[in-house]
């Protein structure tokens, strides 16, 4: 890791095109630095976390310090700071480094900004909320959702709300054959949101979600004193706190812990309607396939497997299968697969 670190410190020390030396030489080492966890980002200033869930948990404020600064950290990014880190009132930290994250969520280029950008690092579940009616659900919304998840290589969980308006059955069935977990929630039911709960203990999750499907009630539930402990984030740069995507980063409260306990994360992600789905490879899709991806080992070379594949052993792994439920779930399996193929390029 320290390696890893120090190389992509150096590609930032390039030397500087008025014929300065490489800044490495003048840099020291930054072996006093602390870690940070990136809550919210407005206009340049960063909210960090030091020391999460420990006894010295502090807030502090940060900029990036000017090697870094091509490099934008964004909402769940882990970095080394400098400088005065004590949090107090005025002070203001330099952040050194950017940890490697282990998952990029991106969002989708659009009109008021044509660069697709991170959203969130390090983020392990995406949180997909669909309103079992009014909004009446979208698949084709839920289907790009679970490819972006999946080729950001996190885990995905289905959050049906207003469950106390329509059956959830036919959206379980339809994505439990993708490894979707699926949860039910209803406003007025406090046991649904414990048990929305239990899917989020201990992890970094990103809720997502359109307007009116009953996020910001859940959110409310969940994090009860939201306001206080939220981070505002404007990820979209200079265009002012309320415009666009501003992501929020809460603290999960544990109830099982002693008082005032938090475990986890949840990301609050308004305005993002979309996911960056043009650079997504097959081959990452497949990986979250267990079971097709050793199968498609097989396929003829540059295979797309998609239904018109010539000789795509996926088709034959199907046909091979013995009538029945084997043949079933593979039939399922396989066509899930393919409609989030077919997700890829559909513009929804
Ligand atoms: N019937 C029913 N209505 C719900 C439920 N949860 C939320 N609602 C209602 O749905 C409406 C939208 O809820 P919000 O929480 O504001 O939805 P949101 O997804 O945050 O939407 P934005 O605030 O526009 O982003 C409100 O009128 C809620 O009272 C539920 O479980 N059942
Ligand atoms: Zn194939």
């Amino acid at each position: 890791m320290a390696r890893r670190v120090r190389d992509e410190h150096a590609r930032f020390a390039r030397p500087s095109k008025h014929g300065s030396r490489p800044r490495t030489k003048q840099r020291p080492e930054h072996a006093d630095a602390v870690t940070g966890l990136v809550v919210g980002v407005d206009r340049g200033r960063y909210t960090l976390v030091i020391d999460d869930g420990g006894p010295d948990e502090r807030e502090i404020s940060a900029m990036k310090a000017r090697e870094l600064s091509r490099t934008r950290a964004v909402i769940g990014d882990r970095v080394d700071v400098v400088g005065d880190t004590t949090g107090s009132e005025g002070t203001l930290a330099r952040i050194v480094r950017i940890t490697e994250r282990t998952s990029v969520l991106r969002r989708t280029a659009d009109d008021t900004d044509p660069y697709e950008r991170i959203v969130v690092a390090n983020a392990d579940q995406l949180v997909v909320v669909t309103a079992l009616a009014q909004p009446e659900p979208r698949t084709g919304m839920i289907d790009r959702c679970v490819v972006a998840a999946y080729d950001a290589r996190m885990d995905v969980l289905l959050c049906l709300t207003k469950a106390d308006l329509a059956s959830p059955d036919e959206l379980r069935d339809l994505y439990t054959p993708l490894g979707v977990e699926v949860v039910v929630a209803r406003q007025d039911s406090t046991d649904t949101v414990e048990a929305v709960r239990e899917h989020l203990l201990g992890r970094t999750s990103v809720l997502v979600g359109h307007s009116g499907v009953g996020k910001s009630t859940l959110i409310n539930a969940l994090v009860p004193d939201a306001a206080r402990a939220t981070g505002v984030v404007n990820d979209v740069t200079g265009r002012g706190r309320h415009t666009s995507t501003s992501a929020v980063a809460l603290r999960l409260p544990d109830p099982g812990g002693p008082p005032g306990a938090h475990d986890g994360w949840v990301i609050d992600t308004p305005g993002v309607r979309s996911f960056g789905l043009a650079h997504v490879e097959v081959g990452h899709l497949l990986a979250a396939f267990d079971d097709l991806d050793e199968v498609a080992a097989r396929c003829p070379r540059g295979c797309t497997h998609l239904a018109d594949a010539p000789d795509c052993a996926l088709d034959e792994w199907v046909a091979q299968a013995p009538e029945g439920q084997v043949r079933t779930t593979r039939e399922s399996r396989l066509s899930s697969f393919r409609r989030l193929l077919g997700s890829r390029t559909a513009t929804v």
